[in-house]
């Protein structure tokens, strides 16, 4: 019997979309269609046959195809969204909401159509409300709907943390909660380097001084890149979400998830510990949280829920 290959899709083909098309199919996850507007759509041809021509050096077989129709994507198993305009210097990641809302629905409305069956990964920012948008548009069971913000978020506290201590960011565990803005929740008291509590080895300034530049990370990025946000990491993570539930590894990551009671949360799509695997979102983690910790998440809440608001109209 012949084994199906797995199709992904990714929609947007620029930093993020371009990258996490090279990842995926670096690693062999399935075959790759790129798909951006169809103004763009020469390039995107271009983009993927230069990514189609490195298999033989770098040793894939993954196809990659590039193209501005939806047929192309039809059937696939995940598809990510990464559409959308990206902030510069200056600018929240809120100022994108309007634009991407418009550009999350029209893109979701093919996927719909097209990829009824598909587990749908969002980027496209400000993530929680796209993720909420997507929701609403593909009308696809919660746990087939998943923003990504965790996992990056999660990634530069943890490059932060093995910097501080000089040690491999392999032994690095750490939790990050909450919305994908400036008030997320580094979870410091689950943040452990090879099993040992980070705040028995830094003190609690150097601690504070790690939270605060992990808030700000995708904003570090925008004002040293000038002219765009980060992509190489974002797309390192959506390639670590994919593997999870391609692969049904039943992975613990933090992801964006459509809260219905948990954490004291109705109806909010926000960032919380979860097993993702071949059924996608498959379980929430309720952790236990100290008070102070609770308030923290609490403000990033309200944020989501204001940014949310604009999309609902
Ligand atoms: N959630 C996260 O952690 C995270 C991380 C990085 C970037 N982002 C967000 O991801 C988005 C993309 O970032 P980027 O750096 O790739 O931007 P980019 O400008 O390089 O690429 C966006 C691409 O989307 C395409 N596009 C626009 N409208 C489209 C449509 N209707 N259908 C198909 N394609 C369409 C554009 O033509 C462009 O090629 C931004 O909103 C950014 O803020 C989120
Ligand atoms: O910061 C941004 O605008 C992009 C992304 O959300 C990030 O965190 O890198």
């Amino acid at each position: 019997m012949a084994i199906q290959r797995k199709k992904i899709t990714v929609v947007g083909a620029g930093f993020t979309g371009a990258t996490t098309a090279f990842m995926l199919a670096q690693k062999e996850l399935g075959d790759v269609v790129l798909v951006d507007i169809p103004q763009l759509e020469s390039p995107t041809k271009g983009k993927a046959l230069d990514m189609l021509e490195a298999g033989p050096v770098l040793g894939f077989d993954s196809r990659i195809a590039g193209t501005s129709s939806y047929e192309d994507a039809a059937g696939s198993d995940l598809v990510i969204i990464t559409a959308g305009i990206a902030r510069k210097p200056g600018m929240s990641r809120d100022d994108l909401v309007n634009t991407n809302a418009g550009i999350v629905r029209s893109v979701c409305e093919n996927v719909k159509n097209y990829c009824p069956d598909a587990t749908v990964i969002i980027l496209s920012n400000p993530v929680d409300a796209m993720t909420y948008v997507a929701y609403q548009t593909l009308g696809f069971p919660k746990k087939r709907v998943i923003g990504q913000s965790g996992v990056l978020d999660t990634a530069r506290y943890c490059t932060f943390i093995a910097e501080e201590l000089n040690v491999s960011v392999e032994d690095v565990r750490g939790f990050v909660l909450g919305g994908h803005g400036d008030d997320m929740v580094p979870l410091v008291r689950y943040s452990s380097v090879g099993g040992i509590p980070i705040d028995t080895l830094l003190s609690a300034d150097r601690i504070e001084a790690i939270v605060q530049r992990t808030r700000a990370g995708g904003g570090e990025i925008v004002s040293l890149l000038g002219n765009g946000s980060a992509y190489y990491a974002p797309a390192a993570s959506l390639v670590q979400m994919t593997e999870a539930i391609l692969k049904d590894k039943k992975r613990i990551l933090p992801v964006i998830a459509l809260l219905e009671g948990e954490y004291g949360y109705d109806n909010l799509f926000m960032g919380v510990p979860v097993i993702l695997g071949g059924g996608g979102i498959e379980k929430v983690f309720e952790l236990a949280l100290t008070a102070e910790e609770k308030a923290a998440l609490d403000q990033s809440a309200a944020s989501v829920r204001s940014v949310i608001a604009v999309v609902k109209g």
